[in-house]
């Protein structure tokens, strides 16, 4: 049974205190926050204002999804607006071991995201060291694209990686989630779904996240 993670870039802006009760009263651990900066993504989401009203709104866990350059600059500021798991791009960093370094030495879990066009075995040196892995089943930048299908290989050659060096991480995967696909991506061995759009554009949120629960 995997973990599900509501991405909040597909709430609706003008009634966020609506959509953040459903997802408290819904069966959903996680939500997923996605921070773009407009130059490692060509998109601008949201940032720590929204981030900060949203903390006092509820108790579950804040999976912080970093598409910016440089994210060591902010690292402090998301820990004091309340992420619980923080996760930067493998692309995005120079320094990968010092950037994940500096999320755990601040108490937040530490999690890498991958690009569609990165390969798993980018990852051997850095997966004893971080708490989850985030494939990217979309390329990043925008909520409400199509499942790029190759991702389900992606997904069993990390399982296996992760199990043949004996490691517990979590698997994440971000992008183009439904009902529809969900089984066959925790088949493949994710433990993490995000989805956006499959949720909060459904008449009944809380019934889809039971659904993708179910998987
Ligand atoms: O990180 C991203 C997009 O860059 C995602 O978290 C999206 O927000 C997921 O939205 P859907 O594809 O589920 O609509
Ligand atoms: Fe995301």
């Amino acid at each position: 049974m995997a973990i599900i993670a509501p991405s909040l870039l597909a709430a609706d802006f003008l009634n966020l205190s609506k959509d953040i009760e459903l997802f408290n009263n819904s069966e959903a651990e996680w939500l997923h926050l996605d921070i773009m900066d407009g130059r490692f993504v060509p998109n601008i989401s949201y940032g720590f204002p929204v981030l900060e009203k949203i903390r006092k709104a509820t108790d579950k866990v804040f999976d912080v999804h970093l598409m910016i350059e440089e994210p060591e600059k902010y690292t402090e500021w998301f820990k004091a607006a309340g992420a619980d798991i923080l996760t930067v791009h493998y692309e995005a960093c120079r320094h990968l071991h010092r950037n994940i370094q500096q999320i755990k030495s601040l108490g937040m879990k530490a999690g890498v995201a991958l690009n569609p066009h990165t390969p798993i075995n980018v990852l051997y040196e850095i997966l004893p060291d971080v708490d989850m892995v985030l494939l990217m089943s979309v390329n990043p930048g925008f909520g409400g694209q199509s499942f790029i299908p190759n991702t389900i290989n992606k997904i069993k050659k990390l399982r296996t990686l992760i199990d043949e060096m004996g490691l517990k991480v979590e698997i994440e995967i971000d992008g183009g989630i439904s009902a529809k696909n969900a089984k066959e991506i925790v088949d493949a061995g994710a433990t993490v779904l995000v989805a956006g759009s499959a949720v909060f554009g459904a008449p009944d949120p809380v019934a889809v996240i039971k659904e993708l629960k179910s998987f």
